[in-house]
């Protein structure tokens, strides 16, 4: 069987409502969202650099902010699913409490007596108390009391994190994601961020609505984040690596989607290693299923290492080879298009920092993207793409956009 061989089975008997993700740019069904809460108020100015957000959001308008993005996918018939409620509804299972209660508390930090000490309080919380804990976190002031009080809650400032905030939950894409029928949860490269996945782990272990998922990336660990992957077509990814998403995380990434049957195709595309590109969604996303709009200063840039199966279970690696070309030639098109937004250098690049190259498709041609990228969403009208804008100016001081705050679930397969 040759690599194009073994592309996924197509997928025209698959219900509506079953959970599947084929494109970047199939009509989108269901999405995952993170309403942002009280992990925000954490933020101070002496940690915002320590939890990867540039500022410190006006909470209130933040989440304002979202529930209009969260209103204009339902507006558009999406079903919006909120990690919150999943988590919850999750945690009503004895077996994801434990689970949650291990993954939050960390012995190196909090030493024996008190890491005891608060898995028991934290064990005998009730589902919604404990997935305000595990999203917000816990200072040392907010753990329970106690007689005999450790050396560690002695030396701890009051305001020290007992158990990290997340406020990067927000951004759903990167800490799971999915590839046809199947979830990977994700492995994530910074600290401030990894104990994200043990919730998302949690949810689509324990969340009825997931008990039929089989896993993606399965048991590995080489740091992958969703947002460097894109689903280009059917059978076809593209992984970022630069940043977060390591040669290792898209190498190995790649060999499991083969083995999984999930790609023909993986091209690994490197990217710089700055905070100003640090996903591959921060410099490209498909806008058509031809098209992507793309930063223009990595126009013509942009190269890839096409990876393929050997047909024994490992991978074969070429290039360095243009990306728009391996692209193309993967999807089985003629050209790749790429959204000419003819920006000025100094616009393009203020645009791209507030992550006007991070649009969400919802179907074809029709993507939400931040309204403040005037200059670019303008260009994308004017090559026809139906641009739904949204305002985020206290979502983007986390530094993503409308791709980054959201993980499909179901999209309709691409006619
Ligand atoms: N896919 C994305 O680009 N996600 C944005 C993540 C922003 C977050 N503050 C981070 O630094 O990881």
């Amino acid at each position: 069987m040759t690599a194009r061989q073994a592309a996924p089975a197509t997928r025209s008997a698959q219900p509506a409502g079953t959970p599947r993700v084929d494109s970047e740019v199939g009509p989108l069904r269901t999405v995952l969202l993170h309403r942002p809460g009280a992990e925000l108020k954490r933020l101070t100015p002496r940690n915002n650099d320590q939890l990867l957000f540039d500022g410190i959001p006006w909470v209130d308008r933040a989440q304002e902010e979202h529930d209009a993005f969260a209103g204009t996918l339902r507006s558009r018939g999406v079903e919006v699913l909120l990690l919150a409620d999943l988590l919850a509804e999750a945690l009503a299972d004895r077996r994801a409490r434990a689970a949650g209660v291990w993954s939050a508390v960390d012995e190196r930090r909090l030493g024996l007596d008190l890491a005891d000490t608060l898995r028991s309080h934290l064990t005998g919380l009730d589902a919604a108390a404990l997935a305000h804990v595990l999203t917000a976190g816990m200072t040392f002031e907010e753990l329970p009391a106690a007689e005999g009080a450790s050396l560690v809650r002695r030396m701890h400032h009051p305001h020290d994190f007992a158990i990290d905030p997340l406020p990067n939950l927000l951004f759903t894409r990167d800490s799971s994601l999915w590839v046809g029928d199947r979830v990977a949860v994700a492995s994530l490269s910074m600290p401030a961020r990894r104990r994200e996945t043990s919730l998302t782990d949690l949810i689509y272990a324990y969340h009825p609505r997931f008990a039929r998922t089989d896993r993606a990336y399965g048991a590995h660990s080489a740091p992958v984040e969703g947002g460097d992957v894109l689903l280009l077509a059917p059978g076809v990814l593209a992984i970022g690596v630069g940043e977060r998403t390591t040669p290792a995380g898209a190498e190995s990434f790649a060999r499991s989607a083969f083995t999984d049957g999930l790609a023909h195709t993986v091209l690994a595309v490197p990217i710089a290693q700055e905070r100003a590109t640090m996903h591959l969604d921060t410099v490209c996303t498909m806008v058509d299923r031809d098209a992507l709009v793309m930063y223009p200063a990595m126009r013509g840039e942009l190269s890839a290492y096409p990876i393929l199966p050997d047909g024994d279970g490992g991978v074969l690696v070429d290039g360095p080879v243009p990306f728009l070309e391996a692209a193309a030639e993967a999807m089985g098109i003629e050209r790749l298009r790429v959204i000419d937004t003819g920006l000025d250098p100094v616009t393009a690049e203020r645009e791209q920092w507030d992550d006007g190259n991070n649009t969400l498709a919802i179907a074809p041609g029709v993507v939400l993207a931040y309204e403040r990228n005037v200059e670019t969403n303008a260009r994308l009208e004017d090559a026809g793409v139906e641009v739904l804008r949204i305002s985020g100016s206290e979502l983007g001081s986390g530094r993503g956009g409308p791709r980054c705050m959201s993980c499909p679930i179901e999209r309709a397969p691409l006619a």
